[in-house]
């Protein structure tokens, strides 16, 4: 990345100004955290990157994160955590139940399938219900429109999920077709890919790219010892100005606390639920259901209604070992400070 990007190039907008103290200007460096590893970040402010130490006792931070720093002989230290203007999450990998924090303050987040067996309304579904819950505009980019007999059909079917839904339908090969991005690519701006594996993100961000991304990748950065290693940069500049954050992982995407997003993608069914006859109905067999009616007459097809019900029953999961996992963090955090509180006294004695 350039290391002499200004504050608006990366991002920085009103929102985080209003957060930062008349004082806090003065004494501390705004900086956007581009690279994250366990026990440090790298945050790039307008006058470059720096290398900050992160205990893990510190609120967590994610690539996209803003930051005010403050400096300490030759080192920066992180001093404290904007607050984030879009933020997406997901179940921690494998059966152990933590959210991890994917990515902060993304605007847009392009959601790329192919028009071909990869097309499944049901993951358009999922991924959209993640992009309302996180805050971030959702774009749905359909790839190898050229190799589609009928991308048309695609399109309508989307229209029917939701007719607001911006949907994009290209040649990812071709750099004229996908030029249909660049409205959301501006100086500024802060996008994301996600998707199933080949179904064309990389040449899609290759052909956005000024350079290809790969060969910009590595930041180097002088270890404790003073020797060189490179480190991956999850924050790459578009032609145009925009922002890639491009992190590994966002591709196993699953629901965590995010009824809220559920129900902003599945606005239509939210709506008929509320005129149900019984406000708890499961919308199954009950008399004056809205749901079943609409089911009936064709208004709303049984598949979108069954992933309705699965995504908000695997979103209830998650949110309910969510719970118990922080509340079993909260009892472990008070027993530490117990058995801290009876040391001090011990000592006192
Ligand atoms: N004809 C055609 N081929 C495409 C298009 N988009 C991608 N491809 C091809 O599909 C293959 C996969 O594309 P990638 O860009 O690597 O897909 P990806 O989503 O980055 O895949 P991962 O890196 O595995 O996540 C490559 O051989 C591309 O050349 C398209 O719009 N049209
Ligand atoms: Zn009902």
């Amino acid at each position: 990345m350039n290391t002499h990007l200004n504050l608006s190039q990366l991002g920085w907008r009103t929102f985080f100004q209003q957060q930062v103290t008349l004082d806090e200007l003065e004494t501390t460096l705004i900086a956007r955290v581009i690279a994250y590893h366990r026990d440090h970040f790298i945050a790039q402010a307008e006058n470059g990157c720096h290398k900050v130490q992160h205990h893990s006792t510190q609120s967590p931070l994610t690539v996209g994160d803003w930051l005010l720093l403050k400096q300490h002989e030759q080192h920066w230290l992180y001093y404290r955590l904007l607050e984030r203007l879009t933020v997406l999450s997901r179940k921690g990998a494998g059966s152990k139940l933590t959210e991890q924090l994917i990515a902060a303050n993304i605007d847009t987040l392009f959601i790329v399938s192919s028009h071909n067996k990869d097309f499944n309304l049901s993951r358009f579904e999922r991924y959209l219900a993640l992009a309302h819950q996180s805050g971030c505009t959702p774009v749905v980019v359909l790839t190898k429109r050229d190799q589609c007999e009928e991308p048309e059909q695609h399109l309508a079917q989307l229209a029917e999920l939701d007719r607001h839904l911006i949907v994009l339908s290209v040649n990812a090969l071709d750099n004229l077709s996908i030029e249909q991005l660049r409205p959301w690519c501006s100086s500024g701006q802060t996008v994301a890919f996600v998707g199933s594996s080949g179904v064309g993100k990389s040449s899609l961000v290759n052909g956005l790219s000024e350079l290809p991304v790969a060969t910009t990748a590595g930041i180097r950065e002088d270890d404790s010892k003073g020797r060189h290693t490179t480190t991956h940069r999850a924050l790459h500049v578009l032609e145009g100005g925009a922002l890639l954050l491009d992190t590994p992982g966002v591709r196993e995407l699953q629901l965590a606390d995010c009824q809220h997003g559920v129900e902003l993608a599945f606005s239509e069914i939210s709506e008929l639920a509320e005129q149900c006859r019984f406000a708890d109905c499961y919308h199954q067999q009950e008399p004056g259901c809205k749901v079943q009616q609409a089911l009936q007459q064709g208004r709303l097809t049984q598949r979108r209604l069954d992933n309705y019900h699965k995504l908000l029953k695997e979103q209830q999961h998650n949110a309910r070992s969510l719970a118990q996992l922080r509340s079993h963090d909260r009892s472990l955090g008070r027993f530490y400070r117990n058995v801290q509180k009876d040391m001090r006294n011990l000592k006192g004695r």
